[in-house]
């Protein structure tokens, strides 16, 4: 099956990770016979310093034209300080907003031999296996009026009904097909975007009556993510909570290198990109965990191709690459061995033909 994806490698380690990406997607379409073309694009800051802005006409028309997209990750220091219009955050969340991809689906799951490199390891009574359903085209970050006036600032949190109601009911969808518990997170007691987000998910809870819904206040929700994650089924919440969430829940994991991303629309059109950002601090030294943007890419299958065993396969891959205790410097694994970026990507690439469990899907499947 041909798939056009679009390839914004982005900034920092956005192209080291996306080319171990590829190469994985490409192992695993070789056994399928798909045929996926890749076309690249510029955004954030490399596109500033190319073409003069983050988010290029010619990088909007190229998604536009795609099955799929595929982002690595924006900005870095070398941008930082510049005119708001010219950073290279903006480029990505122009490119959400004008693809209309309202729904940011964040699963968070330990593995199992991964559980001793978390911070929170003391507090891991069982497996995670938690979603967060974040809303990605509205609130904070897309409000106006935005600026400043002399000593004066201000940044507007904006939403409509319909907004709220369209991520609710996914998030609701999504439970429905999990294990049936929707944990709406708001700040009701002192926002009104808030307190209109509760009403309607009070309102449309009796559509899913096999869903168990809570409502918890964000401070608090925080806490509980690190008292007691294995309460979480679906979490649903506005733009900034599940942004600042999301990064929290990732050390349930270990690190931010293993929170995958898709950011969905009402079709099948989506963008696949890993929680993690540019990170400056370890860009150019070849350490940086590919396996959220590896794990993206598994979600892309998933939930644009339909492909559910080229997904399972690929998941299955990176799971027993970590419990053979291959792994990256940002997590630890006892007894384990610390690989480079591209030196991973080889032994998740080794599974497709040396483990029994994947290979046995590819053979299944095939
Ligand atoms: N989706 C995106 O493109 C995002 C972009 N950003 C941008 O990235 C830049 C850096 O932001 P930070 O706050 O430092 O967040 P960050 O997510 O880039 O990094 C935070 C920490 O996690 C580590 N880390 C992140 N991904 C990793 C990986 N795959 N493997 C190993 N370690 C990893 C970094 O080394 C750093 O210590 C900023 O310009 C920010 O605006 C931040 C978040 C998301
Ligand atoms: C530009 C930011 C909103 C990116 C980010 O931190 C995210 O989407 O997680
Ligand atoms: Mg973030």
């Amino acid at each position: 099956m041909e798939k056009r994806i679009a390839v914004l490698p982005g900034d920092g380690i956005g192209p080291e990770v996306m080319a171990g990406c590829q190469r994985v997607l490409e192992a695993v379409v070789d056994r399928f016979n798909h045929h996926f073309v890749f076309t690249e694009g510029k955004i954030g800051g490399c596109a500033i310093d190319a073409e003069g802005t983050p988010l290029p006409d010619a990088t909007i028309k190229l998604c536009e034209e795609s099955d799929a997209i595929l982002l690595g990750a924006v900005g870095g220091p070398k941008w930082d300080g510049g005119p708001s219009q010219l950073r290279p955050e903006k480029g990505l969340l122009g490119i959400r907003k004008k693809m209309g991809l309202f729904a940011n689906l964040r699963p968070v799951t330990t593995v199992k031999s991964l559980i001793p490199a978390s911070p929170l390891k003391e507090h891991l009574v069982n497996h995670v296996d938690l979603l967060i359903v974040r809303e990605l085209t509205g609130g904070l970050y897309f409000g106006e009026p935005s600026g400043r006036d002399g000593d004066a600032v201000v940044d507007t949190l904006q939403y409509t009904k319909a907004e709220i109601e369209r991520i609710v009911r996914k998030a609701f969808e999504l439970a429905q097909v999990r294990r049936h518990k929707l944990t709406s997170v708001d700040k009701a007691n002192v926002l009104e975007s808030s307190k209109m987000w509760r009403e309607i998910v009070n309102q449309v809870a009796p559509d899913y009556p096999d869903v168990e819904v809570e409502h918890q206040l964000v401070d608090s929700a925080a806490m509980q993510l690190i008292r007691y994650p294995e309460q979480f089924d679906v979490i649903v919440t506005e733009n900034l909570f599940g942004d600042i969430l999301s990064d929290e829940a990732s050390m349930l994991t270990g690190s931010l290198g293993m929170l995958p991303s898709a950011s969905l629309r009402s079709d099948a059109v989506g963008m696949y990109e890993p929680v993690h950002g540019s990170a400056p601090d370890i860009a150019g030294k070849g350490i940086a965990n590919p396996l959220a943007m590896i794990m993206s890419a598994a979600m892309m299958l998933r939930y644009s191709f339909n492909m559910h065993k080229e997904a399972n396969a690929m998941e299955v891959a990176v799971q027993q690459t970590l419990e053979e205790g291959y792994h990256t410097s940002d997590l630890a694994i006892e007894k384990g061995t610390v690989l480079k970026t591209s030196a991973l990507v080889d032994k998740v690439i080794e599974q497709f033909s040396g483990n029994d469990t994947v290979a046995g899907i590819l053979e299944t499947y095939a």
